[in-house]
């Protein structure tokens, strides 16, 4: 039985294939097109089939050749206010592009399917940590393009007898604890990476976007969770639906937030650099404070996070920041 990761190359997605191949699954397949991840974030072992994943012909011809019954659907388009200024292209991308995969995958006989979901379908909620169960209602088209896909996913699931895993991602950062990925895109718009970037003067400065939001410090509250910790949480839900487990929605963060600024003052300890750091006005779609309920993830699969902790955290973003300069990549 083998995986196919989409977006394999990527920041995450590279993660999930060094966890795959770590705990011993020997057929590794990843599809992407390579339009923000790299070839060099792969393991030699795995197979890289290059192309889009709305690719019908090719989908179904990687999943029949490779016998592959379980996919990880990590390809989309991320950044949030990105998909303010061009919704068409978003909801392309991360739902017309994941309909095609998901017809193609069902077709060519996959049996289960996880997908990157993400904590912006929640909006602004009215309560944190946000349960599962709280009605989703996005308030950017990035969050919305990916409800759909949740929506066709669980609607297709039902009708063709598959099962899947859709797990909510809050913020993703860090990097492999062992230095072989990491997040890896040159115009990254992610926190984390940019102080990271700021710190090692790649940057001139940091924008905090936005200081009158209604929380404690005015900055925006987000959870960050450390990358192998959410690959891990694949392999246990990859795990669960090969042993027969029931479809499940999954939030994947710690429980706990931090602001802009907390972020900001880590970074500057971790890195002994002070940076200069600039108070700007709020960036358009960004909710105030988003922090999981993390219970059920810990309850249904068993997941148990190593890394919870954001000092670690930036000190491994750290490193691979200063890392890619070293290589001369990016
Ligand atoms: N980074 C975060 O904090 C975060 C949070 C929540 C959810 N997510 C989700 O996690 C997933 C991975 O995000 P990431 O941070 O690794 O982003 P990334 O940009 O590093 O990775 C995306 C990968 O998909 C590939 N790709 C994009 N469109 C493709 C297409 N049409 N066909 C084939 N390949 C394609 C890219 O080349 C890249 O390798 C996304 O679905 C994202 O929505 C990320
Ligand atoms: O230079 C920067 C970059 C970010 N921020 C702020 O930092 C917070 C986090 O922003 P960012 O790291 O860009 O992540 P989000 O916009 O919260 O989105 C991430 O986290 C979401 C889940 O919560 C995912 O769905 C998205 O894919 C992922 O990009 C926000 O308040 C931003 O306004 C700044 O103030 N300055």
């Amino acid at each position: 039985m083998a995986v196919l990761v989409t977006g394999g190359a990527g920041y995450i997605g590279s993660h999930m294939v060094l966890a795959l191949i770590d705990a011993g699954h020997d057929e590794v397949v990843v599809l992407d097109d390579l339009s923000t991840g790299f070839d060099w974030a792969l393991p030699p072992e795995v197979t890289l089939v290059r192309g889009d994943v709305a690719d019908q012909p090719l989908v179904a011809e990687t999943i029949r050749r490779h016998g592959i019954d379980a996919l990880a659907h990590f390809a989309a388009k991320i950044v949030v206010p990105d998909s303010v200024s061009d919704p068409l292209g978003y909801y392309l991308a991360n739902t017309v592009k994941s309909r095609a995969l998901i017809e193609a995958a069902i077709g060519a006989g996959v049996r289960h399917v996880i997908f990157s979901s993400t904590a912006a379908v929640y909006g602004e909620p009215a309560v944190v940590p946000v349960p599962e169960d709280l009605t989703p209602n996005p308030i950017n088209p990035y969050g919305r393009s990916k409800l759909m896909t949740e929506w066709m996913l669980e609607d297709a699931a039902r009708a063709h007898g598959i099962s899947y895993v859709v797990l909510r991602y809050f913020n993703v950062a860090g990097a492999d604890p062992r230095g072989r990925s990491g997040q890896s895109t040159p115009n990254a718009t992610h926190l984390i990476k940019v102080a990271t970037q700021a710190a090692l003067g790649k940057r001139g400065q940091l924008e905090v976007f936005g200081t009158d939001y209604p929380t404690p410090d005015g900055s925006c509250l987000r959870d960050y969770i450390q990358v192998s910790d959410l690959a891990q949480a694949h392999l246990v839900a990859l795990n669960h639906l090969r042993g027969g487990g029931d479809s499940l929605t999954l939030n994947c963060g710690y429980g706990r937030g931090y602001s802009v600024l907390e972020v900001i003052d880590v970074v500057k300890s971790v890195s002994g650099v002070d940076f200069p750091v600039k108070l700007s006005p709020r960036r358009a779609g960004d909710p105030s404070r988003i922090i999981a309920g993390a219970d059920r993830i810990r309850a249904e699969l068993g997941w148990v996070p190593q890394h919870d902790d954001l000092r670690g955290i930036v000190t491994q973003a750290l490193a691979w920041e200063e890392a890619l300069g070293r290589r001369n990549r990016v």
